[in-house]
């Protein structure tokens, strides 16, 4: 058993753009971060939720009171670095203790300048949250607290760094966050041995993906093309794909104006397409639909969500603060264009708000979801949806495409 003890801290100062401000200590790096404030309703997953790119420019607050309690191990990482703008936790554990942890939670914040405040009431922060919506914030400590004369800096001046900060609407970050370079996941057997003949191919793009959406493609045998954010429809081709995967990422779909006109091309072309979360909005977008900001968004594990094709219900890892905005019931017409892209439902509705969490296109090969059947964290129930693609990617459109649902739950 790895065991590690916590630093001493100083004081620190969370300010949010509608002037409430929460007193408590330093925790991870010391200084100043300002981004978007969400909260994260996962008990578990700090590891992954950390490390998930789609986080990048907002900083994250833990409803769960205890974090840090496992420490930070060497497996869970969904990318290579921490992605959070800042992190906020009621009661860091005070020792690490799992077998699995190298680190403690604390340093590893420090050590990759990841500026955090702890000892807040987080419950009253998120219930400011759900009352307001999602709001710009600050977070302020050592040098970045103090004055040139010792004393605290006057919230009036940390409050209008805070409103300096650029806003989540509009912003179109996936080229901040995507790889440099393509890469290739192998195809896994059963044995997770390499295969030499993949079942298939898929082209990924990577506006900020996480570790195990091609692990979890791989495991099925697929080989995966990683290709960065700024990817062309000919180096989509030249991988010579089965399907395209557009994967989760942070920003405002409606800037990723290069991402949707790359899919279009996709949809043109009537290659097998499977999204997930930006994924989801960016096909919602490429066939006409609108995107919203939702006022508070859904980030957590235990999100029930209903596959309106099979009427069962799953639970499920989100992470969105925007959403696709298309009818519930029944099949629309695709309004890209005239409607060249033909019908589309709305394959999967979250039961707590009624947000659209899945597309599917009857008339092409492509459907998407907005949450994470890929998990980490979070439970595995919706882990068929690589199976769908895989379907789909084997048997051709239309003909894996769900149906009309039959009830709007
Ligand atoms: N995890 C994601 O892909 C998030 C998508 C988008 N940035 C949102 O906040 O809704």
């Amino acid at each position: 058993m790895t065991e590690q003890t916590a630093r001493a801290a100083g004081p620190a100062v969370l300010v949010l753009e509608d002037g409430r401000v929460f007193t408590g200590r330093a925790y991870g790096a010391t200084g100043r971060t300002v981004g978007e404030i969400v909260f994260n309703t996962g008990m578990t997953g700090y590891q992954e939720t950390l490390t998930d790119p789609s986080y990048h420019r907002q900083i994250v607050v833990m409803t769960a009171p205890h974090v840090g309690n496992t420490g930070v191990n060497d497996e869970d990482d969904e990318s290579t670095r921490i992605w959070v703008a800042g992190f906020v936790v009621r009661d860091p554990a005070r020792r690490a203790s799992s077998w699995r942890s190298t680190r403690d939670l604390d340093s590893e914040l420090a050590e990759q300048g990841v500026v955090g405040i702890s000892a807040i009431d987080t419950r009253a922060l998120t219930r400011h949250l759900r009352e307001r919506g999602v709001m710009r914030a600050g977070i302020f400590s050592g040098d970045a607290l103090a004055g040139r004369d010792g004393s605290a800096r006057p919230v009036a001046e940390l409050r209008a760094e805070v409103e300096a900060a650029p806003r989540m609407a509009g912003a179109d970050l996936a080229g901040e966050v995507s790889t440099g370079t393509a890469y290739v996941v192998p195809a896994l057997g059963p044995d997770g041995e390499r295969l030499a003949t993949p079942v298939a191919t898929v082209a990924a793009v990577d506006l900020g993906i996480k570790s195990n959406t091609p692990r979890s493609l791989a495991q099925r045998g697929v080989e995966v093309h990683v290709l960065p954010a700024t990817a062309t429809i000919d180096e989509v081709l030249a991988t010579g794909p089965d399907g395209v995967f557009f994967s989760n990422g942070p920003g405002d779909p409606s800037a990723a104006t290069h991402e949707i006109d790359l899919l279009r091309d996709v949809l043109d072309r009537r290659i097998p397409f499977f999204g997930i979360c930006y994924g989801n909005q960016l096909l919602g977008r490429a066939l006409g639909y609108g995107t919203y900001k939702l006022a508070y968004g859904h980030r957590g594990v235990n999100q029930p969500v209903m596959d309106r094709t099979t009427g069962k219900v799953e639970i499920t890892a989100h992470n969105h603060g925007f959403a696709v905005d298309a009818p519930l019931d029944g099949e629309s017409v695709a309004p890209h264009d005239g409607g060249r892209y033909g019908r589309v439902v709305v394959s999967h509705v979250d039961l707590n708000d009624d947000v659209v969490e899945g597309l599917s296109a009857l008339d092409l090969p492509a459907f998407s979801v907005q949450y994470h059947p890929e998990a980490a964290a979070g439970p595995h129930d919706a882990a068929y949806l690589f199976d769908r693609f895989l379907d789909l990617m084997q048997q051709g459109a239309p003909s894996a495409a769900p149906t009309t649902p039959k009830d709007a739950h």
